[in-house]
């Protein structure tokens, strides 16, 4: 038998959406990818340096996968202090484990450290200007992990969603199913990603990865929308689904969901208006590529429970 890529992972933050997913996609490899040892936040609190460096050393993986974050992007604002510990501290201490034991770290940012006014689609390269608090700290755990040096990619995502978890998809069906009108902003443009496309995809990078090339990557599905597309998708799927899956029909048409502007929708958090990424890195270092959103959203919707 082939010995696998890796003895022993590490994985954060398994009742997030991309955790969640992340172990699902392992579980299924053992012989790929060796033993798996899972962390919620009760097993360790990513907010406390301690914690982290005393579970790191028990374990000894010798690769750490971090999808856990501090993701409510308008708490943040009046939270910063643990947005900090958990997104920008935790992922350096992180870091600095990994490189005491020689192991090598997986991570994952997003598409809130650009500013959002570049025409067309952000490369790797491109100025981050973080609009949000949730950005900053999101940027500072990236840098925080550079500057340790140790074999790492930092994967770079956006517009998180899937059948598991709390997301946007189950927020737009909440809504269309107490509501005939809908309001979504119509002028912030990004990819919306399902957790499983980027589980298949981090496991297909790790299968390939010999530790030589590190540093940030683009990972989102292709093509791009606004925040009102995607609205519209996820109502105009369920209503061509919900008859044969006998799930109870919505109060919101696809024609009653409103595009609106972002200075009609004020929250606490600045959000970029043009945010879509480019993933040529990915395809050309890698060879690895998602589908596009819209394929994408079908198989989240397969994988939705009784509505
Ligand atoms: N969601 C999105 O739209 C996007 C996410 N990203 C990034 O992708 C990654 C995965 O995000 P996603 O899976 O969607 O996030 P989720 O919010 O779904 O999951 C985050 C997980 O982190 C855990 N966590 C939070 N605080 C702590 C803590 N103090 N100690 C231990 N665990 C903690 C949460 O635990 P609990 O379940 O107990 O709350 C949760 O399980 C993150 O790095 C995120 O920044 C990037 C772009 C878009
Ligand atoms: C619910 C709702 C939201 N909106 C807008 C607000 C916002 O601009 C947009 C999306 O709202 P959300 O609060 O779900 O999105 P938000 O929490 O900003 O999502 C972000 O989360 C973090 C973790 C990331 O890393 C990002 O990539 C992105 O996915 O839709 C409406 O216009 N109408 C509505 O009824
Ligand atoms: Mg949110």
């Amino acid at each position: 038998m082939q010995s696998p890529h890796y003895k022993k992972i590490l994985l954060t933050g398994v009742n997030g959406q991309v955790g969640h997913a992340l172990q699902q996609a392992l579980a299924k490899q053992p012989a790929l990818f060796g033993e798996l040892v899972c962390l919620d936040r009760n097993k360790l609190d990513l907010s406390n340096p301690q914690a982290i460096r005393g579970a790191v050393q028990a374990i000894q993986p010798d690769l750490i996968i971090n999808p856990a974050a501090y993701t409510a992007v308008d708490k943040a604002e009046s939270e910063p202090d643990l947005a900090y510990a958990i997104n920008a501290i935790a992922p350096g201490v992180l870091a600095e484990e990994a490189a005491k034991l020689g192991a090598k770290l997986i991570h994952f940012s997003t598409d809130y450290v650009y500013a959002g006014n570049k025409v067309g689609a952000y490369v790797e390269n491109d100025a981050t200007a973080p609009l949000s608090v949730y950005g900053k700290s999101k940027l500072a755990g990236e840098e925080a992990i550079r500057s340790v040096g140790l074999p790492s990619l930092i994967f770079r995502t956006s517009w998180v969603y899937g059948a598991y978890g709390k997301n946007f998809l189950h927020t737009i069906l909440r809504l269309a199913k107490e509501r005939e009108q809908l309001r979504i902003v119509a002028d912030q443009v990004g990819a919306p990603t399902s957790s499983l496309c980027i589980a298949q995809a981090v496991l297909q990078v790790l299968a390939r990865w010999d530790g030589e090339r590190s540093g940030v990557y683009h990972l989102v599905n292709a093509g791009h929308t606004t925040w009102h597309g995607f609205a519209t998708a996820i109502v105009d799927a369920y209503a061509q689904l919900q008859l044969t899956h006998h799930w109870q029909p919505l109060k919101a048409l696809v024609a009653n969901i409103e595009a609106i502007t972002t200075a009609d929708y004020p929250t606490p958090a600045v959000r970029p208006a043009n945010s879509y990424l480019d993933c040529t890195k990915l395809s050309a270092d890698f060879s690895v590529q998602l589908p596009d959103w819209r394929e994408a959203l079908m198989a989240e919707f397969q994988a939705l429970p009784n509505q």
